[in-house]
């Protein structure tokens, strides 16, 4: 199984639709070379473009669907397109990640749980999604998370309990939190002895500069592979017998313990 995560740069001078259509062509260029692609959150709009959120809602069934659905089609890929912001038939918005079969065919969409910004932006513009959501990609089963929620532990352990190998995290991740970026990848990989394969945006939009440095981490917490700053397209083969194997020869997961009381 190979996986190639493309961080792509989100930029204002560029249009949605005009990175909607490079982003086809990069997802096209993986056909033959990668099974699964990934790509990362809001890139059509910019995760921090909040003003722009209302004017470029789309449904799920939008212009990114109709774009992706064809890229991951005619490359034969699982592709992770990123999220979009989602206008739900009730006219709230989400931040809603998706997910197509190598049919070009929608397989899953995950409306993202954590919503970034305290009491503004996403945080006050979208609603909050309710369930977690696994992908049943054959021999790699891939659990989602979108940005925010790579700080939350106990939404990797749901997913990990769902059945989840390799722990995908659409990002637009600001420079100035690298480290923790980083950090944090590492850290679900190695608690939850699985992939994690976390794609960020590179380039600045609505004046907040892009951490780049897309990575896989293997179960063990290697880093196999680390973008720079800026656009770029790592590839990586993952083994999913790695997990069983980390899982059986440092069977940590085994001993935890459920429902822990508090302090009295
Ligand atoms: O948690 C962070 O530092 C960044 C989160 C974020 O930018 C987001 O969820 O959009």
């Amino acid at each position: 199984m190979r996986a190639s995560l493309i961080q792509i740069a989100v930029d204002p001078a560029e249009s949605p639709e005009a990175r909607r259509a490079r982003a086809a062509s990069l997802v096209a260029e993986q056909r033959g070379v990668a099974d699964l692609v990934v790509l990362p959150e809001l890139w059509p709009v910019g995760a921090f473009a909040y003003e722009s959120f209302e004017a470029e809602a789309e449904p799920v069934t939008g212009p990114t669907h109709d774009a992706m659905s064809r890229a991951a089609r005619e490359a034969s890929v699982w592709l992770h397109a990123g999220s979009v912001v989602e206008r739900a038939p009730d006219g709230a918005l989400y931040n809603t990640a998706l997910v197509y079969a190598p049919s070009g065919d929608l397989a899953a969409t995950y409306r993202k749980i954590h919503r970034f910004g305290f009491d503004q932006g996403e945080a006050v513009l979208m609603a909050a999604g309710e369930e977690l959501v696994t992908v049943p990609v054959p021999g790699l089963p891939l659990g989602l998370a979108t940005c925010y929620d790579l700080r939350f532990p106990e939404l990797f352990r749901g997913l990990v309990d769902a059945g989840a190998l390799a722990l995908v995290v659409a990002a637009g991740w600001p420079a100035r939190r690298r480290e923790h970026w980083t950090l944090l990848a590492r850290a679900r990989a190695v608690e939850n002895q699985a992939y994690v394969l976390a794609c960020a945006t590179a380039g600045s939009h609505a004046g907040v500069p892009q951490a780049g440095h897309s990575l896989v981490v293997d179960p063990w917490g290697e880093v196999l592979a680390e973008a720079g700053d800026g656009e770029e397209t790592l590839t990586v083969d993952l083994d999913p017998a790695l997990v069983a194997t980390t899982r059986d020869r440092f069977p940590a997961l085994k001993d935890r313990v459920l429902g822990l009381s508090a302090p009295r």
